[in-house]
């Protein structure tokens, strides 16, 4: 929790004006009971009307003074909330954007996401409670106590005594309520996961006649969420009656010593409304500062959330300047010797990885599924570092790149497309948000995008809504393609990205953009051989391991893995030309 308040550097002026605002609010509180006994004792009891008067208007000054340090304070809190929660809320996202993709993997998008809006909201509302009503209550308990005191000792050590009792209540309830808070914390995360899996899989279970079956599922999560939420319940709701039966026995005890004074002539009936009126006003301070206790609980659980990512160092160790050391001449991709696996004490996913790719090359990466094509693509971009070896992009080690000057070098199209809510023209502009109209329009070209958008009601300006779900796999594909490579990058990476288009329309985009950059390295991965085997360099993937590496016709001749893929896919006269 400390350690999120650094956030509140910007607003120090805020945070020690606003309580003191407060300060003068309670002076103001505090003065009244005393005020009113002495319009009672002087002026009441001896039939000084002047007197009465007098005392009735600095009750009014007062009560409009405190009203005006309140409503000041209470600007001041909002102010600073919302400055603090959107520091937090950006610091928190650009500190995720900087993790590596398996670290929010790792995460979870769901968690994060909640930890983002919902936590840090909690953080928000905590600073602004901090501001109004933190220093508010103890300077109520405090002040009363002490005009209590000042009016009748004996009185106020009845009051005192009551205290550990109060003590051992708040003590409880924080004790027990702190770790379900966390756990109603998870709870959520974990139905949020389960929305949104839903969601996004709405297709298939309608498919599959699986409603029932996830709505139970929802239905159970969603009943953790409402017990461990009822277990709070229960326990805070124990704090306000069991508060209220301690300070009215103190209240009743003080009505019963508070007679015996007054008719001994030792106390003053003004002084004992006075302090009933103190007594009430602890009690009100106390109950306030349950619900501050229980806010406090729940705020340390979501800034021990939030402090949780913020702990996690990213993997990706950038080097934030480009070093001076000399690049391997005419060298586009080398893997040295590459050991990587996903899981660090797991199997390797690659293995002994070696190659080297020259400039200018069309590289075809072949083999079955989950033989490790798309992660050699991962490598490259250096979403993930390697265990053992090296990974080159243009003769120089990925590790040596600051890792924007990386990624701009490489114009990638993943397997699974990813358009974001805006216009097509946005989404090709994503790559390089700069680009020029024309520009938009070649890369488009290029990706024989350019007809199908043109024929879309409003052409390059028409929506995608979010996801791009108002388009077709293909038109999506194509979309990604030309959002690649309007980045003109030297390396261009086609995960898979022509897996929805037909062998003809395939062949034009492969066939387009070589003409357009003949210098640019692409590679294309697919677990199709009619696509990949006219590429230059043919990889071969086979469970981790390189099989084979060379053209088509050498490989037929001599690897037996990517024999058996052609044999399976092509006819003898397509494998054999
Ligand atoms: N993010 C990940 N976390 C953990 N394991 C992963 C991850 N991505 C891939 N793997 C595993 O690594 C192996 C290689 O995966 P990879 O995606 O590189 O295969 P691929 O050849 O591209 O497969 P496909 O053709 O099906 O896309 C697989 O066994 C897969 O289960």
């Amino acid at each position: 929790m400390f350690k999120l308040m650094k956030h509140l550097r910007n607003y120090r002026k805020e945070v020690i004006i606003g309580p003191l605002l407060k300060f003068l609010e309670v002076i103001c509180e505090l003065a009244l009971p005393t005020i009113m006994a002495l319009a009672i004792n002087n002026g009441v009891i001896m039939q000084d009307k002047s007197y009465v008067l007098k005392m009735g208007g600095l009750m009014v000054i007062l009560a409009f003074a405190g009203f005006a340090c309140a409503w000041v304070c209470q600007r001041v809190a909002s102010y600073t909330s919302q400055g603090f929660g959107t520091m937090l809320r950006d610091k928190l996202f650009s500190h995720i954007m900087s993790l590596s993709p398996g670290q929010v993997r790792d995460m979870g998008a769901s968690t994060l996401t909640n930890r983002l809006t919902n936590d840090v909201n909690q953080m928000q509302l905590w600073v602004a409670m901090m501001i109004r009503l933190v220093s508010r209550s103890p300077f109520i308990i405090i002040g009363s106590l002490i005009m209590a005191f000042s009016l009748d000792v004996r009185l106020a050590l009845i009051l005192l005594a009551a205290t550990p009792f109060l003590g051992l209540i708040i003590y409880l309830l924080t004790r027990f309520t702190s770790p379900l808070y966390r756990s109603y914390q998870s709870r959520l995360d974990i139905l949020g996961r389960r929305v949104k899996e839903n969601l996004s899989g709405v297709r298939v279970i309608r498919a599959f006649s699986k409603e029932d079956y996830e709505e139970k599922r929802f239905a159970s999560d969603n009943n953790g969420v409402r017990d461990t939420g009822l277990g709070i319940g229960r326990l805070s709701a124990l704090y306000s009656p069991l508060t209220s039966l301690v300070v009215n026995l103190v209240i009743l005890t003080i009505l019963w010593q508070g007679g015996i004074h007054i008719e001994g002539g030792t106390l003053s009936q003004g002084d004992l409304i006075a302090f009933i009126s103190y007594v009430n006003q602890i009690l009100v301070a106390l109950l306030v500062l349950a619900n501050l206790i229980i806010l406090f609980t729940r705020s340390l659980a979501a800034a021990g959330r939030i402090n949780h990512v913020f702990d996690i160092t990213p993997d990706i160790i950038e080097n934030p300047r480009f070093p001076e050391t000399p690049a391997i001449a005419g060298e586009a991709v080398g893997f040295s010797h590459v050991r990587f696996g996903y899981n660090m004490t797991g199997e390797p996913v690659l293995d002994n990885a070696d190659f080297t790719i020259p400039r200018g090359k069309v590289v075809g990466i072949i083999g079955a599924t989950g033989s490790g094509k798309s992660t050699i693509a991962a490598l490259i971009l250096r979403f993930f570092d390697v265990m053992e070896g090296s990974v080159r992009v243009d003769g120089r080690d990925v590790k040596d790149y600051p890792l924007t000057v990386l990624r701009e070098k490489i114009g990638f199209v993943p397997q699974k497309t990813k358009l974001f809510s805006g216009t097509i023209a946005d989404n090709i502009r994503w790559g390089n948000p700069g680009a020029p109209d024309e520009q938009v329009r070649h890369a488009a070209t290029l990706a024989q995008a350019h007809d199908f958008i043109m024929e879309m009601p409003a052409g390059y300006d028409s929506p995608v809504s979010r996801d791009g779900r108002n388009l077709s796999g293909g038109q999506k594909q194509r979309i990604a393609v030309a959002r690649a490579l309007i980045r003109q990058p030297d390396i261009l990476i086609l995960d898979d990205a022509t897996s929805a288009l037909d062998f003809r329309t395939e062949a034009l985009v492969r066939t387009a953009i070589r003409r357009d950059a003949p210098d640019r390295t692409m590679f294309i991965i697919s677990q199709r051989a009619g696509i990949v085997k006219d590429a230059d360099i043919i990889i071969v993937c086979d469970n981790g391991r390189i099989a084979g590496i060379g053209s088509h016709a050498s490989l037929h001749e001599s690897c037996g893995v990517y024999r058996n893929i052609c044999m399976s896919q092509l006819t003898g006269q397509e494998a054999a030309s």
